[in-house]
């Protein structure tokens, strides 16, 4: 097994913490997500425990998992957050989180999620073009405030990951070039209603490698110095998130390498270090539990047919992804080479390919791996409830999302009359 701490074989059978997976699945049902409180805590820990005595903040990426009962874990242990929308401004503030821990990123930010973010007082909007900064500081006129800001700066490294999660290359639409970025900070008096705090990047997802991370770094604190030298406030510098995890034979750099080469490339530069982890804290904290309906066996293939589909995980249909799928009792009969696939009507709903197990109809799996852009992403595709969500704190098991009912998908459309 990879990276699962806290989920284990007790005797052929698989376990959250101490519970068997068979009882969440019996009680709850499948498909559901089901993550380890213990895990949660842990890796969080790990991240604060590497930065030591450093002026720092880790601003959780909220699109990574958004349940407002892992937000308010997040909060309980001192964490921070980066939102991209007003949704998830709403969803972290439900969850008590503190405003001035908000960082607020993305492309196109609205209006009216701008005068939320500013009435909400949050630490820094992380602006990503010279138009953003422009209707941020004639919102912020308006309502008679100052934004904080750092500028989302595009350092052009190549991140060395899926196409579709690179985001720090220049034909990316993520971030403003370099040049221009200084050419901005030094405009300030244009922008009366801005105030320059910050200094931002992040150039991607599920990166495996440190040298991607080092080289954004180094660009940017080159700027950061500049600026400082020409006088410019900037008391933080945000690196991002992007620090991935083990699915399957990967060997990410451990949260400690990651923090210590970010600090490294700081130098002696006062300023506080803000991070944005999003899969690296929550992503194998969670499995997707799922029961299978049907055994299919083809001349050509076997087919494991399960009730979780690509609305519940689709990083396996979107990116071609792999997530290790463990049988939840572990049989000794002959392996047979499986095709998981859901009940959705597209070739393209599939879980993982060429798997090995022995199976009996309605034997229970798990998709490992899937805390982490899992649930966030799900859809109703098929007119799919979404799965049920629960939370293993040692032997009890709390639900933190119930499945949807189909009442509440239909609730918000109208039949119009004849
Ligand atoms: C601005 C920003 N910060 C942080 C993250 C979190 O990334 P990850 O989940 O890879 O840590 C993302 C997603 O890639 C992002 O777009
Ligand atoms: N959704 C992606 C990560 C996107 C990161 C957001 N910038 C994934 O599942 O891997």
């Amino acid at each position: 097994m990879s990276d699962f701490p806290h989920f284990e074989y007790q005797q052929n059978a698989l376990y959250v913490e101490s519970v068997p997976l068979e009882t969440i699945a019996s009680k709850f049902g499948t498909p559901c997500y089901v993550y380890s409180r213990a895990a949660l805590i842990t890796t969080y820990q790990a991240f604060e425990q590497a930065f030591a005595d450093d002026d720092f903040l880790i601003c959780y990426a909220v699109k990574a998992n958004s349940n407002l009962a892992i937000l308010n874990l997040l909060v309980r242990l001192g964490s921070g957050f980066d939102i991209v929308s007003g949704g998830e401004l709403q969803r972290v503030i439900k969850a008590g989180g503190d405003p001035q821990k908000i960082v607020f990123s993305g492309v196109g930010k609205q209006a009216d999620e701008m005068r939320m973010a500013l009435a909400t007082d949050i630490l820094c909007f992380n602006v990503e073009s010279a138009a953003e900064l422009q209707l941020l500081n004639q919102i912020a006129a308006a309502m008679n405030k100052v934004a904080p800001v750092s500028l989302r700066v595009n350092p052009d490294v190549d991140a060395k990951t899926h196409p579709y999660i690179s985001t720090g290359l220049k034909e990316n639409k993520f971030g403003i070039p370099l040049e221009e970025a200084e050419q901005i900070y030094f405009s300030a008096d244009q922008f009366p209603h801005i105030r320059f705090t910050g200094l931002d990047c992040h150039i991607g997802s599920q990166l495996t490698e440190l040298d991607p991370f080092t080289q954004a770094g180094e660009k940017l604190v080159s700027l950061l110095q500049r600026l400082k030298s020409g006088n410019q406030q900037i008391t933080h510098l945000d690196l991002g998130g992007g620090l991935g995890i083990r699915y399957s034979t990967e060997t990410p750099p451990s949260i400690q390498t990651y923090v210590n080469a970010l600090r490294k490339t700081l130098g002696t530069n006062k300023v506080r270090l803000l991070i944005e982890p999003g899969r690296s804290l929550v992503g194998n904290a969670g499995l997707l539990l799922t029961r299978t309906i049907y055994l299919k066996h083809t001349p050509d293939r076997h087919f494991a047919i399960v009730d979780a589909a690509m609305n519940d995980l689709m990083r396996p249909s979107l990116y071609n992804a792999y997530h290790e799928i463990l049988p939840v009792l572990k049989r000794n009969g002959d392996l047979c080479n499986y095709q998981v696939v859901g009940p959705v009507c597209e070739t393209g709903d599939f879980l993982g390919h060429d798997r090995k197990f022995s199976l009996e109809a309605a034997d229970l799996l798990a998709v490992m791996s899937a805390g982490a852009y899992g649930t966030s992403m799900s859809s109703n595709y098929n007119t799919r409830p979404r799965a049920a969500e629960v939370m293993v704190d040692g032997d009890t098991v709390h639900l933190i999302r119930a499945r949807e009912t189909i009442d509440q998908l239909t609730a918000s459309e109208t039949i119009l009359p004849a």
